[in-house]
């Protein structure tokens, strides 16, 4: 199932930098693996925003929790999620 996600990061003003730095490369290597796995199929920045918007393909809605709660800047991210179905009229 497809899943299209949305965060917005959200980091206190007051974090330590170097815990920052830590949690980001964190999040960086988190990423490229679940993108390896195949589960994290696109991830784009929105322009202008610390925020980004991304399509997983999951198992189930289970997965996806499992997936993006494991991502160490998780409780940071405000999350929405739209469960996408396919369209009558898609080509693909
Ligand atoms: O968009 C962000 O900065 C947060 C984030 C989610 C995955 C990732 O690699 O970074």
């Amino acid at each position: 199932m497809l899943y299209c996600v949305m965060m917005d990061v959200n980091v206190p003003a007051d974090i330590d930098p170097a815990e920052l730095a830590k949690l980001r490369e964190a999040e960086k290597n988190r990423a490229i693996e679940m993108q390896k796995s195949g589960k994290f199929v696109h991830l784009w920045r929105v322009a202008g925003r610390p925020a980004n918007i991304s399509i997983f393909d999951c198992e189930s809605n289970d997965e996806l929790h499992d997936l993006l709660s494991s991502l160490p800047m998780f409780p940071y991210f405000s999350i929405k999620v739209v469960p996408l179905a396919k369209h009558p009229s898609s080509i693909k």
